[in-house]
């Protein structure tokens, strides 16, 4: 790949851990460029959901430095400034616990553009999301506990399209998933970035879906307390097909 002088996301020596306990990344760099798509595998416990976190600015790291488009991050959660928390799309593995019980679907899909002041784009955007994610009928109406995993899924990553993020992380988006549904979002992912041209993280364990998802695979090592270093393990891409059996 060319020289590209502002990756669309870039980790560098990301040292990151919980409540000043020993570090559960050490020194960990990653640097994805636009449109690229990057999967992140690793055992479990190696910190990878932890260093999505710190990409999407909800996890501040003991060190290093995250930029967004060469920009360096100027702040975690809530204190980070509005334009770089709202360049990062999230999906998380588990949407019953992304998703605010209290809301519609479509509420939840609309709540980050009525947050920074675009709710007069909800009511379309909304109906174009729903589409591309399969949301029909009167599902846009019912509440998270009205509705099945899949479906709930199915709005967050409408949700986390909804501010047009140049950057997606999507943490296991798909584990608790079928495969139609699996296959369905991933191509709802796909045809975002190749209309947007934005990058991807996508953390998981399915090494086969990654490996056809992705441009390249990254590995952390992790054994036994915390990873160390960069990409231990970089695949190539396999033949393009994003089902998932
Ligand atoms: N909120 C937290 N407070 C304290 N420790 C945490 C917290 N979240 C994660 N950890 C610890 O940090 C380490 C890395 O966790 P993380 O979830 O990043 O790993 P992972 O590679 O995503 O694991 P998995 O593949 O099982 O999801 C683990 O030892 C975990 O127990």
């Amino acid at each position: 790949m060319t020289a590209d002088p502002h990756p669309a996301l870039e980790l560098s020596g990301i040292t990151a851990g919980y409540e000043r306990r020993a570090p559960v990344l050490r020194d960990v760099s990653l640097t994805v460029h636009g449109s690229e798509a990057v999967g992140l595998l690793g055992p479990s416990g190696c910190g990878k959901s932890t260093l999505a976190k710190v990409a999407a600015l909800l996890h501040r790291p003991y060190a290093g430095t995250v930029r967004l488009g060469g920009e360096p991050a100027r702040g975690w959660r809530h204190r980070a400034p509005r334009a770089q928390r709202t360049a990062v799309g999230v999906v998380f593995q588990q949407p019953r616990l992304a998703a605010d019980p209290r809301l519609t679907l479509a509420a939840l899909i609309a709540e980050p553009l009525r947050a920074t002041g675009r709710g007069r784009e909800a009511t379309e955007r909304v109906r174009e999301l729903a589409d591309a994610v399969g949301l029909g009928g009167d599902l846009l109406d019912r509440r998270p506990h009205e509705v099945s995993d899949g479906q709930l899924q199915r709005a967050c990553v409408a949700r986390a399209l909804v501010l047009r993020p140049r950057v997606l992380v999507c943490d296991e988006m798909t584990a608790m998933l079928d495969a139609s549904t699996t296959a369905a979002l991933v191509t709802v992912v796909e045809d975002y970035r190749q209309r947007s041209g934005a990058a991807l993280l996508a953390v998981g364990h399915d090494r086969t879906l990654l490996e056809r998802w992705c441009d390249r695979t990254v590995e952390l090592a992790g054994a036994g307390g915390g990873t160390d270093g960069e990409e231990v393990r970089s695949a190539p891409r396999a033949p393009a097909d994003t089902s998932a059996g």
